[in-house]
């Protein structure tokens, strides 16, 4: 039993995709979680270094800046004590030192920053200097910083920002104080200078770490001093460049903090920029960021390797994950691959599994049920136990080659079942190789084809040949002689197309039954098959038309045609032996019709077209006749054919035309006329009957046209019935027997009598000797029904035929009408006078009466008059004529009885 197979492999694939996606998306989510952690661990330490390092920069700042203020105060206070000494004492004269000397010279020891301190007096002029005589009566008056005092009365201190000396050319920081007289008036300024060294030397005892930077700078961003000490030209005084740093001294703030590019050391740094309160001094601390980072960028890298290696075990996990996935997947697909192999392999072909070697592995239940063998029975065994004898070594050979080079074979081959049986099978083989690319196996699917090729050949059979006979069919015939002209172009051998047709056979269908004519046909199909030799082609092409191709037989026409003409007589001759079927002897003839296959341009319709015409031409030559393709003859039935298309669209064209021809008695008086029909073509004009009527006959047109001339002829008897000099006249048709013998023919003339109302007392029909050589019985029944319709009747031709008179006179007949061929010889003819004469005593002695067609001289209807016929019909009194002629005819005719 197989088992279901489920999931499918399309399922299981979807799952394993999903399950994979699933596992690297929450890896890549877990990877970018811990990444953004780790970033922003980064960034916070980063953050709190840099803050660390602003704070520590701010408070290295904040000291420098109480030490500068300290500085300042302490020469402050000097300048302060100066002051109120000054205002005590009074600015001494310049020529006499005073004391106030020496207090100068005490504040220059006493704060040791202090270069020179020096009293300039209200106009300006240096007055005293603690350490430099010479610059006493120096007019400082145009100074900035003494104009400052003189010109703003509050201002009572002030810090220069550097100045370069008169005396030495060094810049200096001037600290300078108001002097105020007892009485309050300006008393001019004490100035304390302050050498930039001093701030140099205050810096390095702070003590520098390492990558940090202090510097002082004053408001006009001179460089006062800088640790660690810069190399020339970088000295006090020197001009510090920094866009960043005038931007951030034109916002006014009085502290900021920015990172840089130094422009003094080109390192970048974090720097914390302070004003010094009321000092012209900014305070710069720097730190060297990237020295500063550089513990934060260790941190950051052993974060960043932590990271990496949870990032490549999680990496791992997932790929073992991944791999671990993989082999389940696998797994399960396999499981149901062998699910599914095994399922495939109980199918409803044949299926057998062989070694390296053609030995039997394993075979399924449809194997076994198709060849017999159970599995236990072939496992081991060479699949040569199938072989079936039908195919040389030769077959196999090639077959295992294809196996070999192609990786396989399929195709139809005989096989043996157990129990000796040979059948056809659709076998498929495949070889199947290890990875390593070593045959290992062949499997083989098979199916029994042996119902499918019966089916197969029933239908080519059907399709092919005549299923009584065995014989070709057209189709198969048509396929030959398609191939056959092919060879008659290569070989240039002729060949020859006979059409045999049995003569009769209708007769001996009808008359013997349907399986008589099938027996004979079988016997006859046997017969011709034997006669002819293998390479012939014999079909059976119509219920009774045989046809025989024969090729190869001549390069000659001349020949050809007398070695077809040879078999065909043949043939005719062993047709005509008798044969006994069911108890019956039968002796049949045939007629054979013949085209010699001489020329490839010539299509196979045109030969069967000769061949037919050929039989045709010979069966209308009697029986067991033989004939010839002959091409004037094609041209005539070609013509033939033309006219009965013609023919039958006259009636639907309103081409036909109804003449009347007066028949006359003794006296010359109209007593009747003969309806004969007439052709208006629209081409050759009136066209007479003897060329259409055989035509309308022997396609049965003669019914719907005969039909026609009564209903004509009956309307003309209606109409003339209330004319006088017209009522009295009877109208003639002539009647085929064909027509005659239609089963409504009767009620055809009784419901057109019905419908014209035409008396049908006058209308006459003609028939001839012809209708009564078959059927005549129903032929006399139809009259007599007729008859009592008042219809009557006229023998027709009289004397062409070989009617028995015993017959006639049963017949209810009312006239009898000398044929023209009798009455045109009656002078010239004895014989003719004699039949005409016999014929008149005939009519007579039935009490018929007489009528004479083709009257065409006086002497004629003399010798007629003098033997007792009194009616006449012909070109003496009036050819066929179209009714006006005719009544015109009439009227002049009625005027003279
Ligand atoms: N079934 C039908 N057959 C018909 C019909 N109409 C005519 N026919 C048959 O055609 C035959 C020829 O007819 P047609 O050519 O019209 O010839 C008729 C006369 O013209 C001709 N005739 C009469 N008098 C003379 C004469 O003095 N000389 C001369 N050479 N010919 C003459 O004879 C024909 C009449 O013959 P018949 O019918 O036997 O009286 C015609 O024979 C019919 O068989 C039709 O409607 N149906």
């Amino acid at each position: 039993m197989p088992q279901p197979v489920t999931p499918l492999s399309a399922d299981l694939a979807k799952k394993y995709r999903q399950q994979r996606r699933g596992a690297l998306t929450l890896y890549g989510v877990a990877l970018l979680l811990l990444l953004s952690i780790f970033v922003w661990v980064l960034y916070e330490q980063y953050r709190q270094e840099i803050q660390a390092l602003e704070t520590r920069n701010a408070a290295r700042a904040d000291v420098v800046t109480e030490w500068a203020k300290g500085v300042f105060a302490q020469s402050g206070q000097a300048l302060l004590s100066i002051a109120e000494l000054v205002q005590v004492q009074g600015i001494p004269p310049q020529d006499a030192p005073s004391s106030i000397q020496q207090v100068l010279r005490n504040r220059t020891r006493s704060v040791e920053w202090i270069d020179d301190i020096g009293i300039i007096d209200a106009n300006g002029i240096v007055q005293a200097s603690a350490l430099r005589a010479n610059l006493v009566g120096l007019d400082l008056s145009g100074s900035a910083f003494f104009k400052a005092f003189r010109d703003q009365d509050d201002r009572t201190k002030m810090v220069t920002p550097l100045y370069s000396a008169l005396d030495d050319e060094q810049y200096y920081l001037y600290q300078a104080r108001r002097l105020t007289r007892d009485n309050g008036e300006f008393g001019g300024i004490a100035v304390a200078r302050i050498s930039p060294l001093v701030f140099e030397r205050a810096l390095k005892r702070l003590g520098l770490s390492s990558g940090e930077s202090i510097a002082l700078v004053d408001s006009e961003l001179k460089l006062i001093a800088r640790l660690p000490p810069l190399e020339d030209p970088i000295t006090a005084g020197w001009q510090v460049e920094s866009p960043e740093t005038r931007m951030m001294l034109e916002r006014e703030a009085d502290t900021w903090s920015l990172r840089l590019t130094s422009p003094l050391d080109q390192r970048e740094r974090l720097f914390q920029m302070q004003w010094i309160e009321e000092l012209p001094l900014l305070v710069v601390v720097g730190e060297d960021v990237q020295l500063q980072l550089a513990n934060w960028r260790q941190r950051a890298g052993i974060l960043a390797g932590v990271m990496l290696l949870i990032a490549l075990l999680g990496a791992w996990g997932v790929r073992h994950y991944l791999n671990r996935l993989r082999f389940e997947h696998r797994l399960h697909q396999s499981e149901a691959e062998l699910r599914i192999s095994a399922t495939a392999f109980q199918t409803h072909l044949g299926m057998l599994i062989a070694d390296a070697n053609g030995h039997v592995l394993k075979v399924n239940n449809t194997f076994t049920r198709i060849t017999g063998y159970s599995e236990d029975e072939l496992v081991g065994k060479s699949t040569r136990i199938l072989n079936s004898g039908r195919h040389d070594a030769a077959f196999y050979r090639k077959l295992w080659q294809r196996v070999q080079v192609a990786g396989s074979w399929e195709g139809e081959i005989w096989s043996r079942r157990k129990n000796g049986d040979v059948f056809p099978e659709w076998l498929t083989i495949s070889a199947v190789y290890d990875p390593q690319g070593a045959l290992t196996h062949y499997v083989a699917t098979m199916s029994d084809i042996s119902e499918s090729k019966a089916a197969e050949q029933e239908i080519h059979q059907l399709a092919f040949y005549d299923p009584l006979t065995g014989l070709a069919n057209r189709r198969l015939f048509m396929d030959r002689m398609e191939a056959a002209l092919k060879d008659v172009n290569r070989h240039a051998r002729w060949g020859a197309l006979l059409f045999i047709d049995i003569d009769n056979f209708k007769q001996i269908n009808d008359t013997l039954g349907h399986y008589v004519g099938d027996q004979l046909l079988q016997h006859l199909a046997r017969l011709i098959g034997q006669t002819l030799r293998e390479t012939d082609t014999l079909a059976r092409l119509g219920s009774d038309e045989f046809a025989v191709l024969i090729e190869g037989m001549s390069q000659s026409r001349e020949h050809t045609a007398e070695l077809a003409e040879n078999i065909a007589q043949k043939l005719q001759d062993l047709i005509r032996l008798p044969v006994m079927i069911r108890g019956e002897s039968l002796n049949v003839t045939a007629s054979i019709g013949i085209t010699v296959v001489n020329d490839h341009a010539s299509s196979v319709d045109d030969y069967l077209q000769q061949a037919d015409m050929a039989l045709f031409q010979a069966k209308s030559s009697g029986r067991c006749a033989l004939s010839f393709f002959d091409p004037t003859m094609q041209a005539e039935l070609l013509a033939r054919v033309r006219l009965e298309n013609e023919l039958s669209q006259a009636l639907a064209n309103e081409e036909w035309r109804l003449h009347y021809q007066p028949q006359v008695d003794q006296e010359g008086r109209c007593i009747g006329v003969e309806g004969l029909l007439r052709w208006q073509h629209p081409e050759r004009g009136l066209v007479m009957p003897g060329e259409f009527i055989p035509l309308l006959e022997s396609t049965e047109l003669i019914n719907p046209v005969g039909d026609w001339v009564l209903e004509a002829a009956c309307q003309q008897l209606a109409q003339w019935a209330h004319q006088p000099g017209f009522a009295e006249l009877s109208v003639a048709v002539n009647v085929s027997p064909l027509q005659f013998r239609q089963v409504d023919f009767v009620n055809k003339v009784e419901s057109i009598l019905q419908r014209t109302g035409a008396p049908s007392h006058r209308l006459k029909l003609e028939v001839t000797e012809s209708l009564f050589v078959e059927e005549r019985d129903d032929a006399r029944e139809k009259m007599r029904q007729l008859k009592q319709q008042g219809v009557r009747f006229s023998l027709d031709d009289y004397g062409t035929g070989y009617s028995s008179l015993a017959y006639l006179a049963h017949l209810p007949l009312d006239q009898l009408k000398i044929d023209q061929s009798f009455v045109q010889q009656v002078i010239d003819s004895k014989a003719n006078a004699a039949i005409v004469e016999s014929t008149i005593a005939l009519a007579q002695s039935l009490s018929l009466e007489i009528v004479a067609e083709g009257v065409e001289s006086d002497a004629q209807q003399a010798w007629l008059l003098a033997h007792g016929c009194q009616a006449y019909q012909g070109f003496l009194f009036g050819q066929p004529m179209p009714l006006d002629v005719l009544e015109a005819w009439l009227r002049h005719e009625s005027l003279a009885f």
